[in-house]
């Protein structure tokens, strides 16, 4: 036997476990479904009661990885967990590449629903909102994006099917703020675009990292494809931006990042708005003005101490309504997803807008 001989056998030996702790994790996964699904009793609607009903508002492409099968017997268990717990089978509605969720939410509070979940990353969390603002419907939440920033500040669980959807049925809602975002493209648009947001939403750096993720990436590295994205996007110029708030005159900064926050937190470590509380009737904000590696430290170290004292690298804003222009365009991000450049952004609050199922707000 060959040197290269040898090294096919052991590639194929490699390839062999692999593949067999692969199928390994797949049955065992298939069987717990099962066995969640034989435990699963249909509860009693006491006569004469209501029976409750929810939508869930699926953007499909969050599922692809699962085969028809698969998709059919998570759909069999979301049902079974409602019929459990006496609520009728749920509607369910699928986004499209052009109807992310608002249409197909308004839909939903069409046919009487008592809550509308969005199953689907921030993007879809954002449009189904959008459908919802204003109404006394709530808003649930199945975390199926990569980032989930609005599941992670409102501490909904974001990697486990079954306890999110616990939470529907624990029947606590939450009033939030929601807040909105003109898009002035040119710095002359009569008719800007508006759009909601939940999380955050901004310009410069962040965006230019949220912009560089490729969904390939997304895909296979998960939240550490916003790292590589990150780490690209680090060494660009600073801008020349103008930030008014609430009306006051504006102040010129040299920055990396003007980013406003309706909630601060990135992970459950990172926070980068400490001050941003979802219910405060109020937005906040960051302006991160690093120059070269050094100032990246001072500003990663600023954010990671949550020191908001003496800092030069990272100022921090509070108030109703931010105005934001620069003189060259910049990338615009909203609750992670990038919608292209701008130079100027209008951000404002729409206090206690929006009914969202959560755990009580720390
Ligand atoms: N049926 C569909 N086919 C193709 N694309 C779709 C469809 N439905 C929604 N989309 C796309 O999915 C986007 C919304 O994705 P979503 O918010 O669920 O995840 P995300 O923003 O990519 O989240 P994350 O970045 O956290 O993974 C929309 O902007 C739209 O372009």
């Amino acid at each position: 036997m060959t040197v290269a001989d040898v090294f096919d056998t052991g590639a194929v030996a490699v390839f062999l476990a692999l593949a067999a702790v692969v199928a390994f994790t797949l049955l065992a996964r298939e069987r717990r479904t099962t066995r969640r699904l034989r435990t699963l009793q249909v509860a009693d609607v006491p006569a004469g009661a209501r029976q409750r009903r929810a939508a869930i508002v699926v953007n499909p492409t969050k599922f692809s990885a699962l085969d028809e099968h698969a998709l059919r017997r998570r759909q069999a268990y979301v049902a079974a967990v409602f019929r459990s717990h006496g609520w009728a089978d749920p509607l369910w509605f699928e986004t499209t590449p052009t109807e992310h969720g608002r249409r197909q939410a308004r839909e939903a509070l069409a046919q009487g629903v008592d809550i509308v979940l969005a199953a689907g990353g921030d993007g879809t969390v954002r449009s189904v909102a959008e459908g919802l603002t204003g109404t006394s419907t709530p808003m649930g939440l199945l975390p199926a994006g990569t980032g989930n920033l609005l599941a992670r500040n409102l501490d909904v669980p974001h990697t486990d099917l079954a306890a999110a959807l616990d939470l529907v049925f624990s029947e606590e809602d939450v009033r939030v703020d929601v807040g909105w975002l003109e898009v002035d493209r040119s710095g002359r648009d009569t008719d800007p675009e508006r759009h909601l947001f939940l999380v955050m939403a901004g310009l410069g750096f962040d965006a230019a990292m949220m912009a560089g993720v490729e969904d390939r990436l997304k895909q296979r590295l998960g939240y550490g494809a916003y790292v590589v994205s990150g780490a690209r996007a680090l060494w660009g110029p600073q801008a020349k931006v103008q930030v008014s708030v609430d009306g006051q005159a504006p102040t010129a900064v040299r920055t990396r990042a003007v980013i406003v926050g309706n909630c601060g937190k990135l992970t459950k470590q990172l926070v980068l708005m400490p001050d941003a509380r979802i219910d405060d009737g109020h937005l906040d904000a960051v302006v991160l003005s690093p120059r070269g590696g050094i100032g990246w430290g001072e500003v990663a170290w600023a954010i990671a101490t949550r020191d908001r004292r003496g800092q030069r690298r990272v100022k921090h804003l509070h108030g109703k309504r931010f105005e934001v222009s620069c003189a060259e365009p910049q990338e615009v991000e909203l609750d992670g997803d990038p919608i292209g450049t701008a130079h100027r952004l209008t951000l404002s609050v729409d206090p206690a807008a929006l009914w969202v199922r959560c755990p009580p707000l720390r």
